[in-house]
């Protein structure tokens, strides 16, 4: 029978545990340094902005769920080294004791690994990143204390604006940092992120955007943060300036991506056929740039761990790809984006051409009505649709950034929405849709 060992039991790891669980009687090994699992770190900044009450629904599952599907779950295990050849997995468990796992198939689903800002004082106490449920509760409980009053976050990207909110929610003073001059700069073109500036500041926010932090500086807590242009009282910093792959364990074995992720087929099939990477250590199939790219998110380590797993119990199943979508919501302001945006196009020389609209969501004859933002970004040759960014103070607009995904995935072009059949009821929207409205407009 076959015996596959799964290192790394987060988002990832789990999805393809169950895959293979669910659709074989095959052994399955599930290998997690931490203690816990299925951490939804996607909630943290509305559990420590105390937007919901308990963290308890942040962890989606357990250990005894796998149990009882029959794997053997090793938690609070680390896996220092493979041996490759003969398919040997090694790990230490927390009280020393050395184990070892034989493998015919091995899945890495070791996630991604904070970037640190190298600068100095970085070791300084409340310097904090946030990304493991350990990093949240020690964040929460440190905006618990009167005298943390000035928090810093350093990048504005997702989980910087998601944290200056809920530091905000907790009445400390936030400076929110980025090298860039705005927010979410890899997500959405600064016709959206304008808004979210406003949005930020209006809320107190203290945005100190194109400075470069160059050191933290204190005794043994941090108490200051030097920039190019000033110099800042800091009571505690959270530091979120993007991820890098975690390749430890088969970067020198395995082929690897510009950054170092595990490169990856549309099987999850890494350059050893017995391997396979999953969620933000390997590499992802981008529809919109019809390429190989790495983009981390939880959805994503979803999906592919699903495909993994499939593929190792016997279907041979391809992935579909990603768009990347994503979304925010931000003092009860949503933003939504998929695909790429016309400066995060032109990075990856992508020749594109947008079309906007600003319109309500419903008719104006309905009493409660929402402004929504809509940027379709579409190749300039092709005109097929690589991209879509929405705002809104309405949730509603979520579900039409699906749709442009799918559209995305299957080279809908922006033509094609001209006369797409959008349901029309005024509670929803208007009689004419503001997609098909910008369709139309499109050059
Ligand atoms: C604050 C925050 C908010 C986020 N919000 C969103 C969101 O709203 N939407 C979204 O789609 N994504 C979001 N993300 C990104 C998302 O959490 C990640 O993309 C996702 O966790 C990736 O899952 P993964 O299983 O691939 O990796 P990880 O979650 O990184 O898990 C990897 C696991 O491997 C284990 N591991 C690593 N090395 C070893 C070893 N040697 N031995 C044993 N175990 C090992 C780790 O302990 C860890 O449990 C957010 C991330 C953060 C930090
Ligand atoms: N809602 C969602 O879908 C969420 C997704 N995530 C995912 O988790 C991953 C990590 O998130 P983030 O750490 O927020 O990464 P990010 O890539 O979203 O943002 C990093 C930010 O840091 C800035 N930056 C880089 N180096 C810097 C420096 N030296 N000094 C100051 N600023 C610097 C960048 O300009 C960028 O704005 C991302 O892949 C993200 O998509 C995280 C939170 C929420």
């Amino acid at each position: 029978m076959t015996k596959t060992v799964i290192i790394g039991t987060n988002h990832a790891g789990l999805a393809a545990a169950n895959a293979i669980l669910d659709n074989s009687e095959q052994e399955v090994v599930m290998i997690e340094r931490n203690e816990n699992f299925s951490y939804l770190s996607c909630g943290t900044a509305l559990w420590v902005g105390q937007q919901i009450d308990s963290v308890d629904g942040l962890f989606y599952t357990n250990r005894e769920d796998f149990e009882a599907k029959g794997a053997k779950v090793r938690t609070q295990t680390n896996v220092d080294n493979i041996d490759f050849e003969a398919k040997i997995v090694y790990a230490t468990t927390s009280q020393g004791e050395n184990v070892t796992e034989d493998y015919d198939k091995l899945v890495l689903a070791t996630g991604s690994i904070p970037i640190s800002p190298k600068v100095p004082g970085r070791e300084l106490e409340n310097i904090t990143f946030m990304k493991h449920y350990e990093e949240g509760q020690k964040i929460d409980q440190l905006f618990e204390h009167k005298d943390i009053e000035n928090v810093a976050v350093i990048g504005a990207g997702y989980i910087g604006v998601e944290m200056a909110e809920a530091a905000k929610r907790r009445d400390k003073n936030v400076l929110l940092f980025d090298a860039l001059d705005r927010s979410l700069p890899s997500y959405y073109d600064a016709w959206f992120t304008d808004d979210m500036d406003k949005n930020l500041a209006n809320h107190g926010i203290e945005l100190h955007y194109g400075e470069l932090v160059k050191e933290y500086k204190g005794t043994n807590k941090v108490e200051q943060i030097v920039t190019e242009k000033g110099e800042y009282e800091v009571d505690l910093v959270i530091n979120a300036i993007g991820f890098l792959p975690n390749n430890q364990l088969a970067k020198d074995h395995l082929e690897l991506f510009t950054n170092g992720a595990y490169l990856v087929d549309r099987h999850q099939q890494t350059s050893d056929p017995d391997v396979y990477a999953v969620g933000d250590c390997a590499t992802v199939y981008s529809n919109a740039l019809q390429a190989t790219t790495y983009i981390a998110l939880a959805s994503n380590a979803l999906r592919t761990g699903m495909v993994a797993g499939e593929n190792i119990v016997g279907n041979a199943v391809e992935s579909p790809g990603v768009q990347g979508s994503n979304g925010i919501s931000i003092f009860g302001y949503h933003m939504v984006s998929t695909g790429y945006s016309v400066e995060s196009a032109a990075k990856f020389d992508l020749n594109v051409k947008y079309t906007d609209i600003e319109d309500t969501q419903k008719p104006e004859f309905m009493k409660e009505n929402d402004n929504v933002k809509l940027r379709i970004v579409y190749e300039a040759t092709s005109r097929r649709i690589v991209g879509a960014q929405m705002s809104s103070t309405t949730s509603d607009i979520s579900m039409a950034i699906h749709m442009f995904s799918l559209a995305i995935e299957h080279q809908v072009t922006v033509d094609e929405l001209g006369k797409l059949d959008l349901f029309f009821l005024p509670h929803f929207n208007q009689p004419y849709n503001y997609i098909n409205k910008a369709a139309l407009a499109a050059e």
